[in-house]
């Protein structure tokens, strides 16, 4: 039984809503991720299921992101296994067979970002209190290769390299500018927009598009495949530097500070 993810079937035959509800803010702890990736496996088996429709059960958040309090004061037995866990989403859903369709419904940074980047399509609410974008530099971290290789395939090198240097959390008319959300629509039609693209997608024989799919994203679903074990060390040895700590230690204590 899975309590950060709700899977409900769609209003439209073949589509399945899978939602997000971690409070307070939807961050991706090692249980999430755990409960993801199973909710995911059953839908990917599931032959009734051609198209899922991703989005946060609560409006407002859409992710937070990866979990830092799973990044910060821990051994390195505990990152590599939640840094394990974070490939084995991205891995779930870059390859998934069926069509995805992000629903945004708030904010959407970093990891949040990355999880939307993965899906064949990304609406996103108008609410300029709402951001999207990969903003790990900002947090004094770096986004690794495969979040870089993830939103180069999306916008492009010179977009990508800008957006990434910076950190730059983009509203959602800037976004849909830069390309990072295909759509952006008023809030009460997300969901119906959502939906109505999803009805496209299906209209495509699913065998024809999947090996198309395919074929676009192995190329980089390779270079994290054929170096998991290195990138899980890598991250490991990065996040464990005292530096690297203290820069997580200091934006946990911003975030945390901001409320009083
Ligand atoms: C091979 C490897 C090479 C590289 C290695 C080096 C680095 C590794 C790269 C790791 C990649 C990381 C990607 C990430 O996803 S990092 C996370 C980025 N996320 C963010 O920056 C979002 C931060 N949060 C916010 O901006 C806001 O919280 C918000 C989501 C906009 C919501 O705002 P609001 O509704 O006002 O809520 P609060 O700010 O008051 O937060 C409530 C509560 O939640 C805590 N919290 C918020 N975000 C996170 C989070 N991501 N993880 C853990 N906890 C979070 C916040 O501290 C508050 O806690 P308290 O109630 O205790 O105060």
């Amino acid at each position: 039984m899975s309590h950060r993810v709700l899977v409900e079937a769609g209003p439209a035959a073949g589509v399945a809503v899978l939602k997000f509800r971690n409070p307070p803010v939807n961050a991706l702890s090692l249980e999430m991720l755990m409960e993801l990736v199973i909710s995911l496996e059953k839908l990917e088996n599931d032959k009734a299921v051609r198209g899922i429709v991703i989005t946060a059960e609560n409006p407002g958040i859409f992710l937070a992101g990866l979990d830092l309090t799973e990044m910060c004061g821990r051994n390195p037995a505990h990152y590599a296994k939640y840094w394990e866990a974070v490939q084995e989403l991205w891995l779930r859903l870059y390859q998934s067979s069926k069509v995805l369709v992000a629903a945004i419904n708030g904010a959407c940074p970093a990891g949040g970002c990355l999880a939307s980047l993965t899906c064949d399509y990304r609406v996103m609410a108008d609410n300029p209190k709402y951001t999207i974008g990969l903003n790990e530099t900002q947090l004094g971290i770096i986004a690794p290769f495969w979040f870089k290789d993830t939103l180069v395939n999306t916008v492009g090198h010179r977009a990508a390299e800008q957006a990434l240097q910076l950190g730059t959390l983009f509203p959602p008319a800037k976004a849909l500018q830069v390309g990072i959300v295909d759509q952006v629509v008023p809030e009460e039609q997300l969901q119906s927009a959502a939906l109505s693209v999803m009805a496209q997608w299906l209209a495509i024989p699913d065998h024809a598009r999947q090996l198309t799919k395919t074929m676009m994203r192995k190329p980089t679903v390779d270079q994290l495949v054929k170096q998991r074990e290195a990138d899980i060390q890598s991250f490991v040895g990065l996040i464990s530097q005292d530096s690297i700590q203290r820069a997580l230690q200091t934006y946990l204590q911003k975030l945390r500070q901001k409320k009083g």
